[in-house]
């Protein structure tokens, strides 16, 4: 293969045979998994069966996880949470350029929370903010460091219904535009059906089932086609379909 085709299909993060334990239980069993650059994929799985503990792995906040190969990612990670994680000493747009320098630092902070919907309000207080506009601050703060991966943590768990139906249009506007590689954890079926290109099981300790949703974007909740894969997934998570 020649190198310059062997860099456009490099997975964007592997797992080989990932292990963690806490206090003498195990949590991640071996968990393999290869992510190709540029993928959306979300993770599923029941509370407490190791999908943040997976994905602190792959953000490199976890150094005590082990394997026995190799966890690879790339270098530009962000990362959101389910809270927005903005500091409420600091305005918008000080929030979303934390950390950054360079000149045109503050050009790209201001584009980036226009490309969220938040233009003008970059001299808000976090606390001025709702959660929905929080999470997008958030969003614009992972966006201008312009993340190869971005990793999130249930980051509409907190957000009224509507609200997370418009985060989940802007997402995958994000996505689209963007095209880093996304890793989103998620407690919601729905949720991933509708965001993710590929969707990711945790279960006992491992990546139980591995399924690939083809359907065009965007998508809707109401498309009838969709409701296999939600089935498959219920099915896999153990949860039986309440068919009245
Ligand atoms: N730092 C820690 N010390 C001890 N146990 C931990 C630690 N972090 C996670 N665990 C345990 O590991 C298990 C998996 O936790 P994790 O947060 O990864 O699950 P999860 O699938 O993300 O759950 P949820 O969906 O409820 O957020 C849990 O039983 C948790 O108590």
């Amino acid at each position: 293969m020649a190198p310059h085709t062997e860099q456009l299909t490099r997975p964007a993060v592997r797992l080989e045979g990932l292990t963690r334990s806490f206090e003498g239980r195990t949590v991640l069993d071996g968990v393999d998994l290869e992510i190709p650059a540029g993928q959306f994929v979300a993770l599923l799985g029941h509370s407490g069966s190791g999908k943040s503990t997976l994905l602190r792995a792959v953000a490199g906040l976890d150094h005590e996880v082990t394997g026995s190969g190799r966890l690879t990612a790339p270098e530009r990670v962000s990362v959101v949470f389910q809270d927005s994680r903005l500091l409420p000493w600091r305005r918008i747009l000080p929030n979303v350029l934390l950390g950054l320098d360079g000149k045109d630092a503050e050009q790209r902070g201001r584009a980036a929370l226009a490309e969220v919907g938040l233009a003008g309000r970059e001299r808000a207080w976090p606390s001025e903010l709702s959660g929905g506009e929080a999470q997008r601050a958030a969003l614009a703060r992972s966006l201008v460091r312009e993340p190869e991966l971005l990793l999130a943590d249930e980051p509409f768990g907190a957000l009224d219904a509507l609200t997370r139906i418009r985060m989940h249009a802007l997402l995958r506007e994000l996505w689209k535009r963007h095209r880093p590689s996304v890793l989103l954890v998620t407690h919601d079926v729905d949720e991933a059906i509708v965001l993710a290109d590929r969707v990711l099981v945790l279960e006992h300790g491992r990546i139980g089932l591995d399924l690939t949703i083809d359907r065009p974007h965007p998508r809707s909740y109401r498309d009838p086609l969709l409701s296999a894969y939600r089935t498959e997934l219920l099915g896999a998570l153990g949860v039986v379909e309440d068919t009245d």
